[in-house]
């Protein structure tokens, strides 16, 4: 059997992947996300996930790599993860009382074969009103800082989500039903 990589240093996709009791390892990828471009958000986060499969692939054999990325759009604005708290705030003020998109891109790279699968999900979520206080208090609990769009629905950021349209896991990191599918797709059943 295969061994299942995530390239990944992202707890929560780590998480996601015990959750339906896949048996992987994680190798995080040494990819500079900053020197990746893409023609939309779409491009972008499936660029960026296969360069982070890619990245792992060369460096084990006989294994099906899994890299992702996840970005929030906002009114054609992509949001990835803030540099400081003040572009936190500044992003979690925009997200306030709206909707906006949240786009994994996922590539899977099977390193005997070099077949390649790629694609993404995307999930609508509508956030309730809060106040300017709201956002300083959840900035201070520093969660904020290594999340795309300044907010994880898995913590304490669920209090600002009002609902969401399509899959929970993908907002967390890891479109889980999909991914499954396109494994199998490849020829591999990882659940
Ligand atoms: C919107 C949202 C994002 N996120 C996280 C998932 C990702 O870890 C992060 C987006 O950053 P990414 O660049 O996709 O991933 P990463 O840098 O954390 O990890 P790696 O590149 O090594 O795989 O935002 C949440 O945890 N909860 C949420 O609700």
């Amino acid at each position: 059997m295969k061994k299942v990589v995530l390239a990944s240093a992202s707890p929560r996709r780590q998480e996601l992947l015990e959750q339906i009791y896949v048996n992987f390892v994680t190798i995080p990828s040494n990819v500079d996300e900053t020197k990746i471009n893409g023609e939309d958000p779409i491009d972008l986060v499936q660029k960026l996930a296969l360069a982070k499969a890619d990245d792992v692939a060369k460096r084990v054999g006989n294994s099906l790599v899994i890299g992702a990325d996840t970005v929030v759009v906002y009114k054609d604005e992509v949001l990835g993860k803030p540099n400081s708290n003040a572009e936190a705030y500044e992003m979690l003020s925009k997200l306030r009382e709206t909707e906006h998109q949240v786009i994994t891109g996922f590539a899977i790279i099977d390193t005997n074969t070099l077949e390649q699968k790629i694609d993404y999900e995307m999930t609508k979520v509508i956030m309730k009103d809060f106040t300017d206080q709201d956002i300083s208090d959840y900035i201070a609990t520093g969660e904020p800082m290594d999340k795309a769009g300044g907010y994880a629905i898995q913590e304490r950021g669920a209090v600002f989500v009002e609902k969401i349209d399509g899959s929970y896991s993908n907002v967390v990191g890891l479109p889980l039903s999909k991914l499954v599918i396109n494994c199998k797709e490849l020829g591999y059943q990882i659940v």
